[in-house]
């Protein structure tokens, strides 16, 4: 079976999306609504199909778009964000992904774009395009009667106060806060305006129908949004009438520790609720030792999340941060993308530029983006052999430079 790939045309899209859904074993021929929702949406330029050539049938999909990524130090740095990756059952295993996507990673490169990331569905697949898993993703149950907090004392002690709020506030105070909180959290990315649609119902697609949601803001003692709980609860109870509900939270910011400190304790205060599981966390969120008894929060997950791919390290390297200085010159390997070669990085200065000096770390591109975010550890790697030392003490100077102090997360599936 041979296929083309190519850009779709607007009227593919019907096709195109049903094969996604397909694709993501979420069966659903997609309504006008949600056609006409992706053709607003989408830059069909950067909409990948391969079409059989002997039915004609869309049997895989790819898409890309433009986002920002916060690196360490608080920069928004230009990537192109890969999504919507399928390819029919009947198709599989035949180098469809590896065609389009060679296609997507040269347009980026020629768009100018410094990075590509994704949030990758299996582990196996992205790592031989040269992506490299950046962010961990961290999830706790909380079990309140352990936790030790005063529950009827949930109100902030700091002057700040909780106010429950309708979705519309959200669409009001969340982008603010969001920006607010992705200037300093290295690993987050953007959120268009119709992700808080999406988010709170005032769009959505017919295939993950939304479900009303609630939704706790914290204001500070200025009055000032700081953080933000969005969350729902499965209304469990047992034949004995005693209350078991969980709170689900799905979206939590916090800007402030103080915001991070109230609106946890107001969640597992709540009456009728046993269990309060955290959602997509970061892996040193300050959650547990919030509680009292910290063991009262129980790690459910901790698995990789976002993955990046580096395009440009010129650009990538000099965007950053770097907590300590030193001088380091990296040797990339990246034989099928543009970001092979020689690297002199001066953390100090924050610069980063080509070279032909000695090289004192040798690395696969991927492993570069698993390092980027400062979330992997280069000694780590290179006991697994994804990073080799050139020059004696050079390993522990990529570890000591690359690190961040907080660690890298990253809160949105996309
Ligand atoms: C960013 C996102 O959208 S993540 C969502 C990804 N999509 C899904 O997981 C949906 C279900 N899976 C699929 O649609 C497909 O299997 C895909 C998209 C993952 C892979 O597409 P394919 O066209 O089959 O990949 P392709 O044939 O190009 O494979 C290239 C290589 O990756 C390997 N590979 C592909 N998928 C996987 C996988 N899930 N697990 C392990 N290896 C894989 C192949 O074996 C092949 O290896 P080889 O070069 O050594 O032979």
């Amino acid at each position: 079976m041979s296929a083309d790939v190519r850009p779709i045309a607007a009227s593919e899209l019907p096709a195109w999306l049903t094969t996604l859904n397909t694709g993501f074993l979420t069966p659903g021929t997609p309504t006008e609504s949600d056609v006409a929702q992706r053709a607003a949406h989408s830059d069909l330029a950067r909409v990948q199909g391969a079409f059989d050539k002997e039915t004609g049938r869309c049997v895989a999909t790819f898409r890309s778009f433009a986002q920002e990524l916060t690196v360490p130090g608080g920069a928004a740095v230009g990537s192109s964000a890969v999504s919507n990756v399928a390819v029919l059952p009947t198709h599989r295993r035949q180098g469809l992904l590896t065609r389009m996507m060679e296609v997507e990673l040269a347009a980026a490169h020629a768009r100018g774009d410094v990075l590509s990331t994704l949030i990758a569905a299996e582990y196996p697949i992205y790592g031989r395009y040269g992506y490299g898993a950046a962010t961990v993703h961290a999830e706790w149950e909380v079990d309140v009667a352990r936790t030790g907090l005063d529950r009827s004392r949930p109100a902030p002690v700091d002057g700040g106060r909780i106010d429950l709020v309708d979705a519309a506030e959200v669409r009001r105070v969340g982008p603010a806060l969001h920006e607010r909180l992705r200037a300093s959290r290295h690993g987050m990315v953007d959120r268009d305006a119709r992700w808080w649609s999406l988010k709170t119902g005032l769009e959505q697609m017919s295939h993950r129908p939304y479900r009303e949601k609630m939704h706790a803001v914290y204001r500070d003692a200025a009055g000032e949004p700081a953080g933000l709980a969005v969350y729902q609860a499965d209304d469990h109870w047992t034949d004995a009438k005693t209350p078991l509900n969980t709170v689900q939270v799905v979206d939590f910011l916090a800007a402030t520790p103080q915001a991070e400190r109230a609106l946890w304790h107001f969640l597992c205060s709540i009456d009728w609720v046993l269990k309060v599981r955290t959602g997509n966390r970061a892996p040193d969120d300050l959650l547990p030792e919030l509680l009292p008894d910290a063991r009262a929060a129980r790690p459910v997950s901790a698995a990789d999340f976002l993955w990046v791919r580096v395009l440009d390290v010129v650009r990538a390297l000099g965007a950053r941060t770097y907590e300590v200085p030193g001088v380091l010159v990296l040797e990339v390997d990246d034989p099928t993308g543009p970001a092979g070669g020689r690297y002199r990085l001066d953390a100090g200065a924050g610069t980063c530029t080509r070279t032909e000096e000695p090289a004192g770390v040798r690395l696969d591109v991927s492993a570069l983006g698993s390092l980027y975010l400062g979330d992997a550890s280069a000694v780590r790697l290179a006991a697994l052999g994804r990073v080799a030392e050139l020059e004696p003490g050079a390993v522990a100077l990529a570890d000591a430079v690359f690190r961040t102090a907080r660690r890298a997360w990253c809160p949105d599936v996309f």
